[in-house]
């Protein structure tokens, strides 16, 4: 099923309210919410539409029906760049987070995890969670991804927290279910999405065991309270305003405050040898997520910064061209190492094909340690004006109008109306409170840059590099290169 944005309306507005924004609980139908429920219309009328047929869309595995491809499980190599596509297109529409990735990311990690727990110990979770996926396909649901635990002492463990809801926890098992508790925290889209898939956040040891837990439950859940902070751009109500102004983003503290959650909807339970890899599947899948959306932002900065400078006339300059394709690296590295981390990745026993980590790993950092660069490009280029500019109701009323329309224009090849278009674009892009939000998050969503540094020093083959120095040192004779005839591209589904 392939809902429209108007059936995800209805049942969102249907649900409990559980959302608190300034201390008073209210409706999802709250003004403030909507700029992050139209990019999640975005979603929705991607599929849709038969333009984007195959990209925003895919066939189930489990149901073998045309589902959106939030929802899908990656078979192939095809689908996961199909998968960055997706990101890349519908970031650039909602002017730079797409919102869904995290649930996608979500799903796919417990789909490989819990096959791998079932192998090893004879459990029953993965058909469990494929039963769960059957219905979420079915109805089309939109899942957001709570993994960050608000983690309290950062040098203390889970057990050794003096407050034990600083990580999810199990606080009973039942045989019905279990009961939960704990806060999660910047768990982005959670005020209106269907479900909350929860997942630990780290490794953990044997007296972390009630700390290993991953479920599924609806968003408005008895005993949840989703702790919200929205963010929007002044002119979001200004129907003159652009697109851009349109789109916002919410993000909680979801407070889990002993929540039931149904048997069938526990996906890990005190299992802590599998802690480190079912957080580590979502972390990496999450990286290669954004191998598509932060081109899309550096696609946006880019546009933004050479409007700039066509408003300023200063285009031709040779410091403004060397500026402006330090976007191009910056986009579309991070995007080849996408389609690296697909034709590398890998066939896992539950049937998904996961991304290659090391490809993952470096084009995810390599957008955390340029993002504000990016942005500084764009103040460099576009001068002062983003912070200084008068508002828009002075450009369109009263007795400094006319004078206005003059100060405004520099390139007498644009109109004063699109030259104030040009800089109030500048401003919601480069200097806003949406501007903040995706520098903090291209710096630590999908895991600070020490996580990946981490992730590269577990992962990446230094003593290859070490083989390589002593050979060419002449402190070895020979040098054995056969892992690079050995690894080979997989294109399968790629046409
Ligand atoms: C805009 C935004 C959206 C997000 N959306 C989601 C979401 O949808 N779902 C989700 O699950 N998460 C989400 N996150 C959370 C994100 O994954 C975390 O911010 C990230 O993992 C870093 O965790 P933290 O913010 O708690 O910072 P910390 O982990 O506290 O890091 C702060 C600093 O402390 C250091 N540090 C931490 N622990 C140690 C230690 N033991 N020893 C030494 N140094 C340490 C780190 O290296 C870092 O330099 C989002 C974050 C942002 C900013």
């Amino acid at each position: 099923m392939l809902r429209t944005k108007e059936q995800y309306h209805d049942d969102l507005f249907a649900m409990r309210s559980n959302i608190y924004i300034g201390g008073e609980c209210v409706g999802r139908d709250d003004p403030r919410l909507r700029p992050g429920i139209s990019v999640l219309d975005i979603t929705f009328d991607l599929a849709r539409d038969p333009e984007w047929k195959g990209v925003a869309t895919a066939i189930s595995p489990v149901t073998g029906e045309e589902i959106n491809r939030w929802a899908h499980l990656p078979q192939n190599p095809h689908d996961l760049i199909q998968k960055q596509k997706l990101i890349r297109l519908g970031a650039r529409r909602a002017g730079g987070c797409i919102q869904r990735c995290m649930g996608h990311d979500a799903i796919n990690a417990l789909a490989i995890c819990t096959r791998e727990m079932d192998d090893a110990n004879g459990t029953e979770y993965h058909r469990r969670f494929t039963d769960y996926l059957k219905v979420y396909h079915q109805k089309d649901l939109d899942g957001c991804c709570a993994q960050t635990d608000s983690k309290g002492d950062r040098m203390k463990r889970p057990s050794e927290q003096q407050d034990p809801d600083a990580y999810l926890h199990i606080v009973e098992e039942r045989k019905d279910g279990i009961v939960v508790s704990g806060f999660k925290m910047s768990i982005t889209q959670a005020p209106y999405a269907d479900e909350i898939i929860a997942l630990p956040t780290r490794a953990l040891g044997e007296e972390d065991r009630n700390f290993a837990v991953a479920f599924a439950v609806p968003a408005d859940v008895e005993g949840l309270k989703l702790i919200t902070r929205p963010v929007w751009l002044r002119e979001k109500d200004n129907p003159k305003a652009g697109p851009f102004c349109r789109y916002g983003v919410s993000d909680c503290i979801v407070f889990f405050d002993n929540v039931f959650v149904p048997r069938e909807r526990v996906f890990m339970c005190g299992e802590w040898q599998f802690g480190r890899r079912l957080a580590l599947l979502f972390a990496d899948s999450h990286r290669h997520s954004y191998s598509g959306c932060k081109p899309a932002v550096s696609d946006i900065l880019c546009g933004a910064a050479a409007l700039a400078a066509e408003a300023n006339n200063i285009e031709k300059a040779s410091h403004i061209k060397e500026k402006l394709s330090e976007f191009a690296g910056a986009a579309e590295l991070a995007y080849a190492a996408g389609i690296a981390a697909a034709v590398f990745g890998e066939k896992t026993a539950s049937g998904v094909f996961f991304p290659n980590e090391i490809y993952a790993n470096v084009g995810r950092r390599l957008t955390g340690e340029t993002i504000y660069h990016e942005y500084n490009l764009l103040t460099e280029i576009a001068g002062g004006i983003a912070v200084t500019m008068p508002f828009n109701e002075d450009f369109d009323k009263g007795e400094n109008k006319e004078a206005l329309e003059r100060f405004i224009l520099r390139n007498p090849k644009l109109s004063p109306e699109t030259s104030c278009k040009i800089w109030q674009f500048v401003e919601n892009v480069g200097a806003s409170s949406m501007a903040s939000w995706y520098k903090i998050a291209g710096v630590h969503g999908g895991g600070s840059p020490i996580m990946e540094t981490i992730a590269l020093n577990i992962g990446y083959n230094f003593e290859d590099k070490k083989r390589l120095a002593r050979y060419l040192a002449g402190i070895d004779e020979s040098l054995d290169d056969s892992s690079m005839r050995d690894s080979k591209p997989d294109f399968t589904g790629i046409a």
